[in-house]
């Protein structure tokens, strides 16, 4: 059996060793001669899998991506090859919402807000939807759930509409791209839209760059809107457009999913369906090869209180202004956006720290945020 793995896929290749013939090739230069051969094909977000990449191999029995979104994979080109669409859904969904709290963090320090006075529109209630509620739970933070598709399902938790969202101070999206149809999320932030932000509003958008008209926020900000905005997703990545990176808040480069788990977690989840796709015994996990994060036991800064402490906590294990920063001094580079997203980091999600709370009356806020008991 071939498998073809994209190189962006970490422990891929100790993953798949042993359930036969496992190729790596470049995310930069995958085409269709290349995989023509591969019975299993492995790839991340920025490989389009469609006629073009698959029409010439026949071999082809399972396509996977080790990723949340599938707007990269052409469904109905599968379909037609009696493919299924397999993806790691919610292997990033932590690593999100804990991009979000950062996020929020700063901007509270900026805007002079406290997070516990605000409101927090999650739109998209799946599972970065879901985690983010989780978090903001345990921070006392009010949400409200915009979710359409499983509203109309019959979820059982309280949704609003888009109306109530749209007056929540924080709005945070995180829905897929659907062009199109009822549940249409493309452009979901039009030209209208936009104009209805109000400048005291704070809007995230951490899923995909095509949810907000990025032309129609630029004039905003041409026009003189002071709009809040963090974007870790942007329309044409990684061609975005450059004009409206000075615009925004916090700009990063499509990495709120890339804590070294979140990324790891999509592999071994890919590798757990091609197991029981083939009849192959799932013996490998996740633990097996992730490090153990130095230093793995944070103290908590016992000056602080409240807020200023949590900010203090989160950040210390991951601080969105210093890949804004690095972003925003580097994006002009050619090739950098793919660059930043190939060669990100290490970041570690907050289950992989412990905290030592010491006497501080909030811990189990900490550890309902996902920190470990020291
Ligand atoms: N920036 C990044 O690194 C990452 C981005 N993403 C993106 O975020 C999206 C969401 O991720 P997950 O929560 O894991 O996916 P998910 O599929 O679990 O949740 C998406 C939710 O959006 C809802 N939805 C669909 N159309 C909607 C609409 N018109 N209005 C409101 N809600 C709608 C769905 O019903 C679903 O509950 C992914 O599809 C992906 O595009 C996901 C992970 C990492
Ligand atoms: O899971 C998703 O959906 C994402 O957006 C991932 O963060 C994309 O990761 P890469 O494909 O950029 O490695």
């Amino acid at each position: 059996m071939k498998i073809y793995y994209e190189d962006s896929l970490p422990y891929a290749a100790e993953f798949f060793a042993g359930l036969g013939d496992s190729q790596v090739f470049s995310h930069k230069d995958v085409n269709a001669e290349l995989v023509a051969d591969a019975d299993v094909l492995l790839v991340r977000s920025t490989t389009k899998v469609n006629a073009a990449l698959l029409d010439a191999n026949k071999a082809i029995k399972y396509v996977g991506t080790a990723t949340a979104g599938t707007n990269h994979l052409d469904k109905a080109y599968l379909q037609s090859r009696g493919l299924a669409v397999h993806s790691a859904a919610g292997c990033n969904a932590v690593a999100v919402a804990e991009y979000v709290l950062s996020a929020l963090f700063v901007m509270a320090e900026k805007l002079d807000w406290q997070l516990t006075d605000k409101t927090v529109g999650i739109v998209g209630a799946g599972h970065v939807g879901t985690r983010l509620s989780e978090k903001l739970t345990a921070l006392g933070i009010q949400y409200y759930l915009c979710d359409p598709p499983l509203a109309d399902a019959g979820d059982s938790r309280d949704f609003v509409t888009m109306d109530t969202i749209m007056q929540c101070d924080i709005i945070s999206l995180h829905v897929p791209l659907i062009e199109g149809g009822k549940y249409n999320t493309e452009h979901m932030f039009d030209t209208s839209r936009i104009a209805q932000l109000r400048e005291d509003q704070l809007l995230i958008n951490a899923c995909r760059g095509e949810v907000i008209d990025n032309k129609a926020l630029l004039a905003s900000f041409v026009a003189g809107r002071k709009l809040n905005i963090v974007l870790d997703v942007w329309e044409n990545e990684p061609d975005i457009d450059q004009a409206l990176v000075p615009y925004i808040a916090l700009a990063t480069a499509h990495i709120a999913g890339h804590t070294v788990e979140g990324k790891a977690r999509g592999t071994e989840m890919l590798y757990q369906q091609v197991c029981e796709q083939f009849g192959f015994d799932a013996t490998k996990k996740l633990s097996d090869y992730l490090p153990s994060p130095q230093p793995n036991c944070i103290n908590l800064d016992e000056t602080l209180e409240g807020q200023a402490l949590l900010s203090a906590l989160v950040l210390s294990v991951y601080d969105i202004r210093m890949d804004s920063a690095q972003f925003k001094s580097t994006i002009a580079q050619p090739d950098q956006f793919r660059y930043i997203r190939k060669n990100y980091s290490i970041r570690r999600e907050f289950a992989a720290l412990s905290v030592n709370t010491g006497n501080y009356p909030g811990s189990e806020a900490i550890y309902a945020l996902g920190f470990n008991r020291k």
